[in-house]
């Protein structure tokens, strides 16, 4: 059956989350039948080697553009450092692959919507993978917020703060690096689901290191109708608590520490429980094994034609990098 075809895949850069994308999706129960890592490339034909004995992957690359030449592949996973989110999505549109691109696609909207177009020209798939959009209990909260079972939902708080400054890609300016692009981009993602529309007023502000990158940040979106969303970022400090909550007039959504990848959603009257089980590689990051979601949408979408993701699309991806502009604009925040 055509919805069946197994969907071969590509991986660019054989580096941590690329790990975690390739163990997920193995964990999915249609792994065999839907998915088929075909071919990895990273910049070292040896470090490819090792990450495709690791996941039994047929073809190694010692280049990136191998990956675009190759006919075997119909889809291609961007795991690399951000700079290289946009040369090697166009790359891979212009080969005719579909494309997810790990977050952020790039630093401003005008060179997002330069891929955007592009991927609907030339009629492919591209997804931004913020991961976050394509878990089922993201689903959950929107079905939530949309019954009514909250009233007047007026505020929004998100809180991502974890160690991270220290990370090469993170704290150099050259690697565009910085904690907006890297995890405020989750909160922002967070209170755009909730409320579904731009705000009418950001105030932020955020510290840069002496390299000009982004340490942490404290931003709040206003809406319409005097609605607010708090959110608190930092790659300085841990706060043993990244928690999101919806507050309505009627009732609150809690999403589990961490929001943006939750194993545990408290809803109005009930709980609900994530489990993912783990993978054949161990994971680097905390329950990666939710990257199976984007996998498998990206399957679903592409084999039923649909091009444009109704969890997370082109409206949301314009919505999220229009804030990232307007809060990178008011630090002082330019690559
Ligand atoms: N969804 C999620 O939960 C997460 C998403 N991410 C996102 O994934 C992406 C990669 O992050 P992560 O895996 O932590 O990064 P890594 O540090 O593991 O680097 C990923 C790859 O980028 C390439 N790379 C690394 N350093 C350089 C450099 N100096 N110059 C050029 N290329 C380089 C390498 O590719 P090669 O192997 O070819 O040498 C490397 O394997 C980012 O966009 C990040 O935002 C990250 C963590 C979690
Ligand atoms: O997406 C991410 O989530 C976890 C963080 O540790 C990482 O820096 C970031 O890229």
């Amino acid at each position: 059956m055509a919805e069946e075809k197994v969907l071969n895949w590509g991986i660019c850069g054989a580096g941590k989350i690329s790990n975690d994308f390739c163990s997920a999706m193995m964990t999915l129960s249609r792994y065999e039948r839907e998915h088929k890592i075909t071919a990895i490339a990273a910049r070292s034909q040896e470090k490819a080697q090792k990450f495709a004995d690791i996941f039994e992957a047929p073809k190694a690359y010692g280049s990136y553009k191998d990956v675009a030449n190759d006919p075997d592949i119909e889809i291609v996973y961007i795991g690399v450092i951000h700079t290289e989110h946009v040369r090697l999505s166009m790359m891979m549109l212009e080969a005719g692959k579909h494309v997810v691109c790990e977050k952020p696609l790039a630093p401003t909207w005008q060179e997002c919507k330069k891929v955007l177009d592009y991927a609907k020209e030339k009629k492919l798939l591209f997804l931004e993978a913020v991961w976050s959009r394509f878990f089922p209990v993201y689903d959950a909260i929107k079905d939530e917020v949309n019954s009514g079972n909250l009233g007047d939902i007026s505020m929004v708080t998100t809180q991502f703060c974890i160690p991270i400054m220290s990370v090469e890609r993170l704290c150099r300016k050259d690697l565009m690096g910085g904690v907006l692009l890297d995890i405020g981009i989750y909160c922002i993602q967070f209170a755009c689901h909730v409320y579904g529309e731009m705000p009418e007023k950001i105030i932020a502000t955020g510290s840069l290191n002496e390299e000009g990158v982004d340490e942490d940040g404290c931003v709040i979106l206003l809406y319409s109708g005097n609605r607010k969303a708090s959110l608190v970022y930092s790659g300085k400090t841990a706060s043993g608590n990244n928690t999101a909550t919806i507050m309505g007039s009627k009732g609150q959504i809690f999403i589990d520490d961490c929001f943006w990848c939750p194993k545990s959603v408290k809803l109005t009257d009930t709980t609900l429980e994530n489990k993912i089980p783990e993978g054949p590689s161990p994971y680097n990051f905390y329950n990666s094994g939710g990257l199976r979601y984007e996998a498998d949408h990206a399957f679903k979408l592409i084999r039923s034609g649909q091009l444009d993701s109704p969890k997370y699309g082109y409206k949301d991806v314009e919505m999220i990098h229009k804030i990232i502009d307007e809060i990178s604009k008011q630090i002082g925040l330019k690559y």
